[in-house]
């Protein structure tokens, strides 16, 4: 019998993951799996968890929480050689990773996805020594998502980041930026850079419309320096996923990417904090292995499963 271990925060998001434990449990018995599951307690504890897991030799780790839980989970795991096959049961606020995976909100049928055994590998992120599943980013703007008080977040979702954006509109400026891509050299003020894993970002599932899960590429988007009606006309281009041609936007895909900077220059990871510039961002191709819907994945992302 394979071993799944499920490791939920039960915190996130506006759902009680715990009063569903039990019947989670039973799914997953049935489906073969002995399941044991751990809550978290704090910051940085589904990190601890999942490297204990990867020790006690559990098959399957099963994150019930939001792309932070998740970022955790795969942080724990991703030093290991043998690294266990990751089940994802969205329960936080945003979901991007879920979303971009077409993993269901719903508790019953992201646990039949992980039951029905459907598994592709998935590009993870590096930045120095931090694993990022999602999205990285830096300059003035990137700092919206850890400046939403994290209750607000819970009551209002993704409304939270574009309330926020209206009020930080006046303080958004441009600093300097150097960024090495796989052989080019971007060296100019500009107002952010987002290095993406997945096409969907704190609600704007079409910010990198050709990017692959599973491509070993991250796709690289400059915003080049500009003033703020020209900044809203982008963001309102990228919700409809219409930015890529605009001439204040760079894009690329790359699989190692050094930036650097003049001035200090903040950095977002998966939607929080991640230090300062400078850094070194690198494509860890096909790292986990995760369960999807494998029928309902856009063609690019269906890498042949894995058995
Ligand atoms: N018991 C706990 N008490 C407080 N914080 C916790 C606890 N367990 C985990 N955390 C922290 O909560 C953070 C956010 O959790 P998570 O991402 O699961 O939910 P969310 O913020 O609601 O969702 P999303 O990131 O999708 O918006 C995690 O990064 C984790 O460090």
């Amino acid at each position: 019998m394979k071993r799944a271990r499920i490791i939920y925060n039960p915190t996130a998001g506006r759902e009680v993951f715990r009063k569903h434990l039990a019947e989670v449990l039973e799914k997953l018995e049935n489906a073969g799996y002995e399941t044991s599951a751990h809550a978290t307690t704090r910051e940085g504890d589904a990190t601890v968890a999942a490297r204990d897991a990867v020790r006690r030799g559990f098959d399957v780790i099963i994150a019930a929480g939001g792309d932070g839980t998740l970022n955790e989970v795969v942080a724990g795991i991703g030093h290991f050689d043998k690294r266990p096959k990751i089940g994802l049961i969205p329960m936080g606020t945003t979901n991007d990773f879920a979303r971009a995976l077409r993993i269901p909100r719903e508790i019953d049928d992201a646990v039949d996805i992980i039951c029905q055994g459907d598994s592709i590998p998935v590009d993870v992120g590096l930045m120095n020594d931090r694993y990022f599943i999602n999205i990285a980013g830096g300059g003035r703007m990137t700092e919206l998502t850890y400046e939403v008080p994290s209750r607000l977040k819970t009551v209002i979702g993704q409304l939270a980041y574009y309330l926020k954006g209206i009020e930080m509109l006046p303080s958004i400026h441009s600093s300097h930026l150097r960024i090495e891509y796989d052989g080019n050299v971007f060296d100019e003020e500009a107002m952010m850079f987002l290095i993406g894993l997945t096409n969907s970002v704190g609600g704007f599932e079409k910010l990198a419309p050709d990017s692959s899960i599973n491509d070993g590429y991250f796709t690289l988007l400059i915003l080049k320096k500009c003033n703020i009606a020209e900044f809203i006309r982008v963001v309102t281009l990228a919700s409809r996923g219409e930015h890529m041609d605009d001439p204040l936007v760079i894009s690329a895909k790359a699989e190692k990417i050094v930036v650097t900077s003049k001035n200090e220059v903040l950095l977002n990871l998966d939607g929080e904090y991640g230090g300062v510039l400078p850094a070194t961002f690198q494509n860890l191709y096909q790292h986990v292995e995760m369960f999807v819907p494998l029928e309902k994945l856009r063609p690019q992302d269906q890498v042949k499963k894995i058995q």
